[in-house]
């Protein structure tokens, strides 16, 4: 077994070959930076090389620079920055009298693939990853990856690349240039050595990627490449500067050539690594990765069941949509509806969502029919005995939630897992008829389901352990990211967002614009303001909801007249094209300003402005009255250990709700500014306008005893947990 390090071996015709070990993704790690340089002095300095290869072990070649490291520089400055850098070792094996082959195998990210075109020339293994990521870590490529990759793609592939962290295949990437060629596995590193020993020999160019110009075109152009990205990413990518850095550098080293480029790239590296941005992109990075581990489910030694077969109940948008993400990942989908009009229908939803995704590129042709030949329509249940799990996705209505469970606990073989969909119920309450409490499980999609990348798990306190590692293990094969969460109205997403559409209806009242709302929001980095989010749920799921939220948190609900309203005027939303926004056709949402006299309306009925006059607030004002009640919320569901961990709630709130992930998550964002700040800006509005603001236990103590909200519990408040 291979050893963490790094290693060399000199064959008989003089190739060295370098190989280094750090799992899961051999990660340039400080001690693994160090390894290779003193290795590859060696070889440079040894007599019987003539030609080294770069090779990582076990079927991965890199996955790039140490994101932990970059964490410990934000922690404790640069002092944490490892002796020996990347760049370093890439300026040894670019300059050395010998050439280098990598060998890359698998995948080379980040600082990987800036390893890898430091080296004279590169072989890859079909199907490996490569690509310059570290854009959707806040930071820019920091070892001349700035400077060489476009010197080998191209500018405009190479901007593309780095802007979208994008990555492409090796099969694309011999096509651009970047790979010299594809070798099988068994293959990679015989083809690498002899290789070398061709370059060595002068039977093959000798090319430093840095010095090459061929690929970068007439420098006016060059200019006018960067500019139009530039344009693009002011509007993409607003509030993250890691975009118009990483320009900065590509049009530094096209002006004035690639060593001028690499200073530049790494004076504003140094910038980037401690921007608030990169500190919320990585602790997104790694709170994802934790969320994967589940005490007592993934960590006890069980094997997951493999689903082949799902029955989907309700053919609406949600359950269409589910069905859409099951097939495109190969499951066999049996779609029930009640009658043959609304199957049509849900059936017809199906292959809009797939043509839909062909039409866009995302998948081809032949896989959406490949899909859409898995999905079987059904009016009864007698596919149910055939299923491996249930997916009952009916309107939420409490009754007929029951009933359904009590119907399929009957059909179905006593192992298939029984899920609901719901997004607010109870899952004690949906499957209280049943007998079968164990394989109750709560699988909550985000609209539309085949786009948003996360999956809720709802467990209850009887929901198995075999169960919930079922359905993780499911939601990672249709490629979404499960959160494992407890049972409570609302679950942990909606329920922590229950006051993010209330607290915009309560400035609204207090007499602040609604549009300005909206705006301030979309800035702040949402993509969609709270008003226009309603007018795409429509009221009907925001009725039967809120019904819900008014039951279980009855001192902390504010009910905006304004909402009823808009019913009473047959305003609903993008679904009939008029709500607070008015939806034509081929335009863009356009602001409704015909609705200002039923905000009058709703502002007399519910009388909350002081003394009856608007008040007065800026736009950090509005962010903080919508959102700090969403962070109270968050606290209570971390109170009551509805999440595992703090950071949980980051990627529910970044990937369900669409929260910034640049802003790091709602709890990572909420200690930016610390609890007390929170606390007594929460105290003084409650004082001001009442309950809705009311700052919670949790977050009270959190803030008399200074700490963050994120801090995992003291031993007396996991014994209050029900996780
Ligand atoms: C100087 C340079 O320019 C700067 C850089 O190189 S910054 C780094 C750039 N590279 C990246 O961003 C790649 C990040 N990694 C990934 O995208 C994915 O992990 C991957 C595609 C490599 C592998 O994915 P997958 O097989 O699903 O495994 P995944 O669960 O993500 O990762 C496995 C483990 O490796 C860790 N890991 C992955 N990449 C890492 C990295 N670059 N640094 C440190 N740890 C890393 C993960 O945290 C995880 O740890 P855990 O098991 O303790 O939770």
């Amino acid at each position: 077994m291979a050893i963490r390090g790094v290693t060399m071996d000199v064959s008989s015709d003089g190739v060295a070959v370098i190989k280094f070990f750090n799992p899961p993704v051999n990660a340039l790690s400080p001690p693994i930076l160090a390894g290779l340089k003193r290795k590859l002095d060696k070889a440079i300095e040894r007599v019987d090389v003539k030609a080294m290869v770069l090779m990582g072990e076990g079927g991965k070649f890199c996955g790039g620079f140490d994101i932990n490291v970059f964490q410990s520089i934000q922690r404790k400055g640069n002092s944490a920055a490892p002796e020996v850098s990347g760049g370093l070792v890439v300026k040894t094996i670019e300059e050395a009298k010998k050439p280098t082959v990598a060998a890359i195998d698998g995948l080379a990210l980040g600082g990987g693939l800036e390893l890898a075109m430091g080296c004279h020339a590169r072989v890859s293994t079909p199907k490996s990853q490569l690509g310059l990521v570290e854009l959707a870590l806040g930071i820019i490529p920091g070892m001349g990856g700035t400077q060489r990759l476009p010197r080998l793609v191209g500018i405009s592939k190479a901007i593309e690349m780095m802007l979208l962290s994008q990555t492409i295949m090796s099969e694309e990437g011999e096509k651009l240039g970047l790979i010299d060629v594809v070798a099988s596995s068994n293959n990679v590193l015989k083809l690498a050595q002899s290789w070398a020993l061709d370059i060595a020999e002068r039977r093959r160019p000798w090319l430093s990627s840095l010095c090459r110009t061929d690929r970068l075109g007439p420098l006016s152009e060059a200019r006018e490449v960067v500019k139009v990205a530039r344009l693009q990413a002011r509007q993409n990518a607003a509030n993250m500067p890691q975009h118009q850095a990483c320009l900065d550098a590509v049009e530094e080293g096209i002006v004035h050539g690639g060593y001028s480029g690499i200073l530049k790239e790494a004076e504003v590296s140094n910038v980037l690594v401690s921007s608030s941005t990169a500190k919320a992109l990585m602790h997104v990075f790694f709170a994802q990765r934790a969320a994967s581990k589940v005490p007592n489910v993934t960590d006890i030694g069980l094997r997951p069941r493999h689903v082949e077969k799902v029955a989907i109940i309700g053919g609406g948008i949600m359950g269409s949509g589910i069905a859409t993400a099951l097939i495109l990942s190969g499951i066999s989908v049996v779609l029930k509806e009640i009658d043959v009009e609304y199957l049509k229908k849900g059936m017809k939803v199906v292959e809009a969502n797939l043509q839909g995704l062909a039409a866009k590129g995302n998948i081809t042709k032949e896989k959406a029919e490949r899909a859409f030949s898995i999905l079987k329509g059904v009016l009864d249940y007698s596919e149910f005995r055939h299923v491996d799990m249930v997916i009952e996705a009916a309107t939420e209505n409490v009754l007929l939630k029951q009933s359904i469970f009590g119907e399929i606990e009957k059909v179905c073989t006593p192992h298939c897992i029984l899920a609901t969909n719901t997004s607010t119920i109870n899952l004690n309450i949906v499957g209280r008829e049943t007998n079968s409490q164990d394989r109750i499980i709560g699988a909550h999609f985000f609209s539309p389901a085949h786009v948003m990348p996360l999956l809720e798990i709802i467990r209850t306190e009887r929901t198995s352990a075999q169960v919930i590692l079922d359905l993780m293990t499911l939601g990672k094969m249709i490629k979404k990211v499960p959160i494992v969460v407890g049972n409570c109205t609302g679950f942990a997403v909606n329920r922590t967002f229950f006051p993010y559409g209330q607290g915009s209806h309560f400035l609204v009242n207090l007499g602040v614009d609604l549009f300005r709302i909206d705006k301030v929001i979309r800035d702040f980095g949402l993509k969609i303001g709270p008003f226009q989010l309603q007018d795409l749920a429509g009221p009907g799921l925001r009725k039967e909801a809120g019904k819900e939220y008014a039951n279980a948190f009855p001192d902390r609900i504010f009910s905006s007249p304004l909402a009823e309203l808009m019913v009473i005027n047959g305003r609903y939303g993008k679904s009939n094209g008029k709500g607070y926004y008015i939806y034509e056709k081929g335009n863009k949402p356009k602001p409704d300003y015909s609705i200002q006299s039923l905000i009058e309306e709703s502002r007399r009925l519910s009388n909350i402005m002081p003394s009856g006059k608007p008040i007065t607030v800026n736009d950090q004002d509005i962010v903080e009255m919508i959102f700090f009640p969403v962070v109270n919320e968050a606290c209570r569901v971390m109170d009551e250990g509805i999440v595992v961990r703090a950071s949980d709630l980051d990627i529910a709130s970044t990937l369900g709700m669409n929260f910034p992930s640049y802003r790091g998550g709602i709890v990572f964002w909420a200690d930016t500014f610390g609890s007390g700040y929170i606390y007594t800006k929460l105290k003084k509005l409650s004082e001001a306008y009442g309950g809705f603001f009311k700052p919670c236990k949790f977050l009270e103590e959190r803030a008399s005893r200074g700490m963050t909200l994120s801090a995992p519990a003291s031993r007396s408040e996991v014994s209050r947990s029900n996780l």
